[in-house]
């Protein structure tokens, strides 16, 4: 089957987070965003047909945004991603918008930008379809600044990306727009939305991410001022820090997990101790430990906690050992596989190393039975 071209950046352990293009852009469109955002996620940027290297015949006459969501479905399906973060711009924000309402199960954090849950009816895109299918895109690409930026501002590649797009493709995507409309249906998306609008959009104008603001239960709206329609890519910065605070839910998570694992009265005591001195370690640990790794369902939570244990017996660290020992009965270990792990570790970290934690971890069994 032939998919979407895309390009993958940062870890590939990262939590994925798609990138979609506007219509007659490309990937380049998140030039300045996607390098900072691949440090902390797996960023995949997709292609939409007929535009940067897509095949334009993924896509006909007629098309809808459910066929070009269904595309990047089967992309992420190919990568092996079964859950995702996703942030679109216009025609691509309307594809998140898509895929939150069809397929719930898929969307972890959406981000909709420039973009709109209807694109003024369907007679300016109709319009624009014929005029693309007859003329091609050359005209189209001469106006691409006045619709794409303020005055005086461009990106020569993205007007060269335009100028070069597929005219049947893109005149598809414009059969896209024209009969898309998710107004009614924006209630129902349940993944934690971020809404970010170009204060001088002329496209989509604020006034359509606040349609969706207010219909999307607990969403959030960022104005942008300077910004036009290619948010990312005019004021990358200001896109940058909206993105991160919306996507960084490792902080939230972490903290959830080591609530989970650690239990309520150890992670409240640490909370409480926290000093300005402390707070940032603190912080560092929700993040990193417990946001990234203790997450990564690579490892079930019995076998981190069996490694766990043993580093803690190799290192001598007694007092993390009985938080770990606690943390183990939480996490589905018995009594006597945590017998079996401190054993093996007087193989692997010596007799004297086990003899300690033996006593702690006795110690520690005993109060949690009694
Ligand atoms: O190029 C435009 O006209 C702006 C635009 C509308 C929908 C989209 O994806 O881009």
């Amino acid at each position: 089957m032939k998919l979407l071209d895309h390009r993958a950046e940062g870890p590939t352990s990262a939590p994925p987070l798609l990138l979609g293009p506007s219509l007659g852009t490309s990937s380049a469109l998140w030039d300045k965003v996607a390098p900072e955002l691949s440090i902390t996620h797996r960023v995949v940027r997709w292609e939409l047909p007929g535009h940067g290297g897509s095949a334009a015949d993924l896509i006909g006459a007629g098309a809808t945004v459910g066929d070009l969501a269904g595309l990047v479905l089967a992309l992420a399906d190919s990568l092996g991603i079964e859950r995702f973060a996703y942030a679109g711009v216009s025609l691509g924000g309307a594809v998140g918008l898509h895929l939150a309402v069809h397929h719930p199960g898929r969307v972890d954090s959406l981000a909709v930008i420039c973009s709109s849950a209807h694109f003024n009816g369907a007679k300016p895109w109709e319009d624009r379809a014929a005029l693309v299918r007859r003329e091609g895109l050359a005209g189209l690409a001469e106006s691409a600044n006045a619709r794409w930026f303020t005055p005086g501002f461009t990106v020569p590649e993205l007007v060269r990306d335009h100028r070069d797009a597929d005219p049947g493709a893109y005149a598809a995507c414009c059969d896209a727009l024209a009969a898309f409309d998710l107004r009614d249906r924006l209630a129902e998306i349940s993944s934690p939305t971020l809404l970010i609008a170009g204060r001088e959009d002329p496209a989509t104008p604020p006034v359509h991410l606040r349609e969706i603001a207010d219909a999307v239960p607990g969403a959030a709206l960022v104005e942008i001022p300077g910004a036009s329609h290619l948010a990312p890519a005019q004021c990358p910065e200001a896109v940058l820090t909206a993105l991160r605070a919306h996507f960084d839910g490792g902080a939230r998570r972490g903290m959830e997990v080591r609530r989970e694992v650690l239990g309520d009265p150890h992670v409240d005591r640490a909370q409480a101790r926290q000093t300005p001195f402390t707070a940032r370690f603190q912080d560092f640990i929700s993040r990193y430990a417990w946001g990234e790794i203790w997450t990564d369902p690579t490892l079930t939570r019995r076998e981190r906690s069996m490694i766990t244990l043993t580093a803690l017996v190799a290192h001598g660290h007694y007092d993390e050992l009985a938080m770990h020992v606690r943390a183990a009965l939480r996490n589905g270990l018995t009594p006597e596989e945590i017998g079996a792990v401190l054993l093996q570790t007087a193989v692997y970290c010596g007799v004297p190393a086990a003899n300690s934690a033996f006593a702690t971890a006795q110690r520690v069994l005993a109060e949690e039975e009694g």
